[in-house]
């Protein structure tokens, strides 16, 4: 057995626990208010879009599936669309317009003003995430930055920037999915389980 693949694995989830336990200490309410915004946004008839690239093209098409199919709780299935599965709008799109509008073309043809777009960039420099973001506020869509590092050029375009302060993408990326699986989590609380403290958000402009 070789120590060194040992120590690459230990150090690998030392790092990662590490990060998991300051990200969520200091990020925690973030993630709540955005799975209120969500929830308010799907009250109202509203859905969540996603893109992203690589493996948070995975990300994306994993959370999605959360919120259509169900999480933890038996409840009706909820609107939430990948942006990154449809291997004939993908290739066309960038085929005839480039890779840069993968994203923006799908957000000008299916978002609506109060749907949410969590976009989805380790970097924050992709720029069909950026393209898609860009597009999402022309629309006033809610738009969520999932990020890392810097946050990039991503930040600005986000209502609600989380950024998990990492330079690994894996890293990165691993916190992302978890936040993923939380907002699933507290979406179904909002919407479901404590509609009460929904309700006031409901009611403003
Ligand atoms: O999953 C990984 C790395 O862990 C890769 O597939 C990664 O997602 C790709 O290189 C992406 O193209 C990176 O894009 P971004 O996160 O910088 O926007
Ligand atoms: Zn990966």
């Amino acid at each position: 057995m070789s120590q060194e693949a040992i120590d690459r694995v230990l150090a690998h989830s030392q790092a990662g626990c590490r990060l998991r336990e300051t990200f969520f200490q200091a990020k925690a309410t973030l993630v709540a208010d955005i799975a209120r915004a969500m929830a308010v946004s799907l009250a109202r008839g509203g859905k969540i879009l996603l893109c992203g690239n690589g493996g948070s093209a995975a990300d994306c098409q994993h959370i999605a599936a959360e919120f259509v199919n169900r999480f933890k709780l038996e409840r009706p299935p909820l609107p939430a669309l990948a942006l990154t599965t449809d291997s004939s709008i993908l290739t066309a799109i960038g085929n005839d317009y480039g890779f840069e509008q993968v994203f923006l073309k799908q957000v000008q043809a299916l978002g609506r003003p109060g749907d949410v777009l969590v976009a989805i960039s380790t970097s924050g420099g992709s720029p069909n995430v950026l393209a898609a973001l860009r597009a999402a506020k022309e629309r006033e869509i809610v738009t969520v930055g999932f990020t890392g590092a810097s946050g990039g050029a991503m930040l600005p375009l986000c209502d609600y920037p989380v950024l998990v302060p990492e330079k690994i993408t894996a890293l990165i990326q691993e916190i992302h999915i978890a936040v993923g699986h939380l907002l699933c989590e507290l979406v179904d609380y909002y919407l479901f389980e404590a509609v009460s403290e929904l309700t006031p958000y409901l009611n403003e402009a």
